[in-house]
């Protein structure tokens, strides 16, 4: 069954410059890659209280849910491995408090948004995070190559069309 999991961009303005929030992975799946702050949800666990969760865990950082801004989601899917596949709940947020702090599992790294480093990322990152950071919203539906890091195919769809295809349940 597909995981689902969330992850959320934390962003802020440093000496006139928008920045985002990353992390080198240090351990688990993706170690040794810069991702996003976040993780699975728990079984019984809302969305937003996995996402705060994960945020404090990860970063050291505190966010209020009512801080965090729907931005879409992204769907990772593994056709060589399907116990891989995730869906994505992506949050952005600009409200924090705290500093960012190494943990056991990611060292967080504030990025510029016009300098992400997309070739330390998942191959299928620059498809999607860029868009996101942009303004742009939607589902985005990433399935990788049998190699489990390119990608095969990208498909967006915006929020609207995307009610859409959910109400007529197909
Ligand atoms: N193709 C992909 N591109 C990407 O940018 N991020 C991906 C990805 N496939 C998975 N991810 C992210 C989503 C999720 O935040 C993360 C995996 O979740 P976790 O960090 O929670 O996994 P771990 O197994 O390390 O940790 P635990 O849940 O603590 O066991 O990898």
């Amino acid at each position: 069954m597909t995981k689902s999991v969330t992850l959320c961009f934390l962003l802020r303005t440093h000496n006139g410059h928008p920045e985002v929030l990353l992390g080198l992975k240090k351990t688990g799946f993706g170690a040794g890659k810069v991702v996003g702050i976040g993780g699975h949800v728990e079984p019984g666990e809302s969305v937003v209280a996995a996402i705060c969760r994960e945020v404090a865990e990860e970063s050291s950082l505190t966010i209020e849910a009512m801080d965090l801004i729907p931005a879409g989601s992204v769907e990772f899917v593994f056709p060589a491995k399907p116990a891989w596949d995730m869906f994505t709940t992506v949050f952005l947020c600009n409200r924090f408090g705290g500093v960012a702090t190494e943990s056991s599992e990611i060292a967080p790294r504030w990025y510029r948004v016009d300098q992400l480093p997309l070739t330390q990322m998942w191959a299928d990152a620059s498809h999607w995070l860029p868009a996101f950071l942009a303004g742009e919203r939607g589902h985005w539906r990433v399935v990788l190559n049998d190699d489990d890091e390119t990608v095969a195919t990208s498909t967006h769809t915006p929020p609207r069309e995307r009610r859409l295809v959910e109400e007529s349940g197909s």
